[in-house]
């Protein structure tokens, strides 16, 4: 067995993690860029963690200029092996509140300005992403939200949009009535995917704030409306990040839903034709297999 290295990803309003001991940012440089930001290490109950503000500190990237490759790469570098990302989220569900946080387990990939692999020309790579989320990581999300008192809500579809603006009313009536999604951000894809490339296991907590323009009570979402609910649901996050550890543990046997092998007969290019560039950059990302 080996050891458990929990990676958080920080969404809208969660620029830090004040609950880890032995706090260092540290700059971390990938192959595909610099990251948001610098990565918060530490430790927590025995078990080290790595902390991302995903917009970077002071909210300085935009949902399509996320650098989301560096971010998955330099936790990885860091030693990560599990990824917990707490995200902002509209939703589609009466039952959903402004203020509830939903376990994802399955997306929608509306996205369409970002690069969305680690493999390309030189080394042609497919994963499944059938089940996006690790199943274990999840319920261990689900657990730790429910010891800490918070609603949550187990499994739904996240549709993750381009943005930066947000949906249209037609939009946001077809996501819900016909595409039966629960869920809207802007984040959470390619992270995912690139995640499962990554062979990091990944589950997504998704934090409501409003409901989107859809519902008839509560007219069209308002950055102002969400900011409102954005600090209560950090501090309920954090709150959820606290219990992980313990729940987690600091020995990690292999995933038992296979995300840490994801790749096992994922590359297609034959050894001789690879593109020597690319494997090199591919040192964190597939080191057990380059
Ligand atoms: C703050 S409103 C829209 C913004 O919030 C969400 O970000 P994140 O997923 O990082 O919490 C949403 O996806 C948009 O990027
Ligand atoms: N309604 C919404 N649409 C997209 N991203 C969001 N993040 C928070 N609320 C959102």
């Amino acid at each position: 067995m080996s050891g458990t290295m929990i990676g958080v990803i920080g969404g809208s309003g969660v620029y830090d993690l004040d609950t880890l001991t032995d706090r260092t940012w540290v700059a971390v440089e990938t192959p595909w860029g610099t990251p948001s930001d610098q990565i918060l290490t530490g430790t927590l109950d025995g078990v080290p963690m790595a902390f991302l503000p995903r917009h970077g500190r002071g909210h300085v990237h935009s949902p399509s200029t996320v650098p989301y490759r560096a971010n998955i790469d330099a936790l990885k570098r860091l030693g990560v092996t599990d990824v917990i990302s707490v995200s902002a989220c509209g939703s589609f569900r009466e039952e959903m509140a402004p203020g509830d946080f939903v376990v994802v387990d399955q997306f929608i990939d509306r996205t369409f300005a970002r690069e969305k692999s680690f493999f390309g020309t030189g080394c042609v790579a497919h994963v499944s992403v059938a089940h996006p989320t690790c199943p274990r990581l999840g319920a261990a999300c689900l657990a730790a939200a429910r010891d800490a008192g918070i609603t949550v809500h187990e499994g739904g579809t996240y549709l993750a949009m381009e943005g930066p603006q947000f949906s249209t009313l037609a939009e946001s009536r077809m996501y819900r009535e016909s595409w039966g999604a629960d869920v809207i951000g802007m984040t959470n894809m390619p992270e995912a995917k690139l995640a499962r490339e990554a062979e990091l296991c990944y589950a997504s907590v998704a934090m409501v704030t409003d409901y989107d323009s859809w519902h008839p009570d509560h007219g069209a979402v308002e950055i102002t409306d969400i900011v409102r609910v954005l600090t209560g649901n950090a501090d309920k996050a954090r709150a959820l990040v606290s219990r992980l550890p313990a729940l987690l543990g600091a020995g990690r046997a292999p995933c038992p839903h296979g995300c840490d092998r994801a790749l096992d007969h994922a590359l297609l290019t034959a050894p001789d034709r690879r593109d020597p560039a690319l494997m090199a950059r591919l040192d964190a990302v597939a080191g057990r297999l380059v």
